[in-house]
């Protein structure tokens, strides 16, 4: 059977990508393939989704659509798998970190069109941020059909590619800072004696809430914290002990690394 689209590994993201992707009707559910490693996942996915499911990567030969969804580490192994059964006019889309178009050309055969996405966990919910690259050859109908995809599970930005290890450290790693930053602010509303439940509401409520203000208002992050800070003031006791800690650079710090770590998986 032809199928629409091939994700190669089943795990969190690609089950985030497809269960978008079956919600909005991109195409029939059966016409979506998930392979992985893990029958139990497989099998969940088939209830859970109505997706088609196997565990040979070789289904791939049938696909007008793959999705390169396991871990940079394994992904030499699975191009090895797939590069003698793929077919030539077969799209590919990469979700890992890292791992550069070119590589995958390269693995794949010359003449094999690439798109690099990088989306991130909130896509689980319809409300993922994707970073969208295309390789040498892929062309504009390409990137319209990765951000078809992607656009099921949230918002899509076109980025060249050399900027993905710094997307990748933004809103790929970024729900990781948020849910940091929530676990800081929660232990802190328990030492200072709030019940755990009227701290959460309150907590996720400020997060969700000041991400909309500034969408909606279009107003700069600075400008919207000086509205909240007025002079000596609580938010300004806050904020000077915040500015004391260096808190600003550690984080610039944090997202650095991280590019730096994305650029290393291409190796
Ligand atoms: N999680 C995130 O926030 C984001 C992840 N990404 C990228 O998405 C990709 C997938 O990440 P994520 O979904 O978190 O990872 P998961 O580990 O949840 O998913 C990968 C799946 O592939 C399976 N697998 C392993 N080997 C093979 C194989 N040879 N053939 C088929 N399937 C195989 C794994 O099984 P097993 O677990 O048994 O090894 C696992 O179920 C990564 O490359 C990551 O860089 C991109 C953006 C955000
Ligand atoms: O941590 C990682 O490597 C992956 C890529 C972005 C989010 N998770």
């Amino acid at each position: 059977m032809e199928s629409k689209v091939v994700f190669v590994g089943a795990g969190n993201m690609a089950e985030a990508i497809a269960a978008g992707m079956v919600r909005a009707e991109f195409c029939a559910a059966e016409k979506i393939v998930m392979t992985d490693i893990r029958p139990e996942r497989l099998s969940g996915l088939e209830t859970d989704l109505g997706v088609s499911t196997s565990a040979d990567n070789s289904v791939v030969k049938n696909a007008e659509i793959v999705v390169l969804a396991v871990k940079p580490q394994i992904m030499n192994d699975v191009l090895e798998d797939i590069a003698p059964v793929l077919r030539k006019e077969t799209l590919v889309i990469s979700i890992a970190a890292g791992i550069t178009a070119e590589k995958i050309e390269r693995a794949l055969g010359e003449g094999t069109r690439v798109i690099r996405v990088m989306p991130n966990t909130p896509a689980l919910i319809g409300q993922g941020a994707s970073g969208i690259a295309a390789g040498r050859l892929a062309d504009e109908a390409d990137l319209e059909v990765a951000e078809t995809i992607l656009g099921c599970v949230g918002e899509t930005v076109r980025v060249d590619e050399k900027d993905l290890d710094a997307v990748t450290a933004l809103s790929g790693s970024g729900p990781a800072y948020v849910f940091y930053l929530l676990e800081s602010m929660l232990a802190a509303a328990e030492e200072m004696g709030l019940e755990k439940e009227t701290a959460r509401t309150l907590a996720l409520q400020t997060v969700e809430g000041a991400a909309r203000l500034m969408k909606d208002s279009g107003e700069e992050a600075a400008e919207l914290r000086a509205k909240v800070t007025s002079k000596g003031g609580t938010t300004f006791a806050a904020m000077t002990s915040m500015e004391e800690s260096g808190v600003k650079p550690a984080i610039i710090k944090a997202l650095k690394a991280a590019q730096m770590r994305s650029k290393e998986l291409s190796g």
